[in-house]
């Protein structure tokens, strides 16, 4: 049975997770290593980080400003609650210098062998969070506003991987770069291969294109690794995941994906850290 708050002694066990994208901010709130809620919310100014801070202090969550699910029944998270970033937006970062309890991660802190210095913090921490929930080795397909691919050996040492433009931002740069093509939203299911429409074939393009792009590294990676597990995460992850599914079902079946992979391996990085114990499965391998 989980404890409660008042159980959990001084601050409760409680601590907030925060990964800083490009695209929004991903959001977790653990007791201990019990990931209790997690959320995602727009870039902040120094306004609304204010405006959260005192949420917090007051025992909850989030404010009508930010687009959050709603409290969680009517638990209330510890006042000035550590809190753990990873960020690839330096500007966002900037943000929280001077909150209290702050713990910020760096490519330092992580148990991979062969990183490069400029490796993105997201990319190696999936790698880490991907690692213990499957073990090595492992690849990564982290469909964020950058979709990325990341993967590391038996060892846990960096294979390698590939940044190309995500979901999002293929749509946006052919509107933007463009004179006659619209704006077209990210579909919420598979576009039709063949289009007829110009926001369709736009569509199927960024989708189909993106989508065998990743299948063919996919394949690659099992030449060299046939028995690795692939997880699948980012904003993008289950679009890519019914791309999958409708064209390679063998890769599908053998596909994990993990949505708050992220928040995975931030909690172990935060259990050496303290000198606690090593986490066990904690997230629902589904979207
Ligand atoms: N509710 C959403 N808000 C923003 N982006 C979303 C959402 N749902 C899906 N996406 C897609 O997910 C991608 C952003 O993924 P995300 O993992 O949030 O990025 P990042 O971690 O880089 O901020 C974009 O391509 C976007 O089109
Ligand atoms: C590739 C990224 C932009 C992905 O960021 P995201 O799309 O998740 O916001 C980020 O991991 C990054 O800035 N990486 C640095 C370069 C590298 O990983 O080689
Ligand atoms: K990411």
């Amino acid at each position: 049975m989980s404890k409660t708050a008042t159980e959990l002694g001084s601050d409760q066990g409680n601590w907030l997770a925060l990964s800083i994208g490009n695209s929004r901010l991903h959001w977790a709130w653990f007791q201990g290593e019990l990931c209790k809620q997690v959320w995602h919310s727009p870039h902040l100014d120094p306004a609304a980080r204010e405006k959260l801070i005192h949420a917090w202090n007051r025992g909850e969550l989030w404010d009508g400003g930010l687009e959050y699910p709603g409290p969680l029944g009517d638990e209330a998270i510890a006042p000035n609650p550590p809190l753990w970033i990873a960020s690839v937006v330096p500007q966002q970062l900037a943000l929280w210098q001077s909150y209290r309890r702050l713990n910020i991660i760096t490519l330092a802190d992580l148990p991979l062998l062969g990183l490069y210095p400029t490796l993105g913090i997201d990319r190696a921490l999936a790698l880490v969070g991907a690692a213990t929930e499957s073990g090595w080795p492992v690849l990564v397909v982290d469909a964020g506003t950058a979709l990325t691919l990341t993967g590391a050996d038996p060892e846990g040492r960096l294979v390698g991987g590939a940044i190309l433009p995500g979901f999002g931002l293929q749509l946006q740069s052919l509107t933007e770069k463009t004179a006659a093509l619209p704006a077209v939203t990210f579909p919420g299911t598979l576009p039709p291969r063949w289009a007829l429409n110009t926001p369709e074939a736009i569509a199927s393009g960024v989708v189909y294109g993106i989508g065998a792009g990743v299948r063919d590294f996919i394949s690659d990676w099992w030449q060299h690794f046939p028995t690795s597990p692939v997880v699948i995460t980012g904003g993008g992850g289950e679009m890519l995941l019914r791309y999958l599914q409708e064209t390679a079902p063998e890769i599908a079946k053998q596909a994990i994906a993990m949505p708050d992979l992220i928040f995975s391996g931030i909690c172990c990085i935060k259990q050496q850290q303290s000198g606690e114990s090593l986490p066990g499965p904690r997230f629902t391998p589904l979207y």
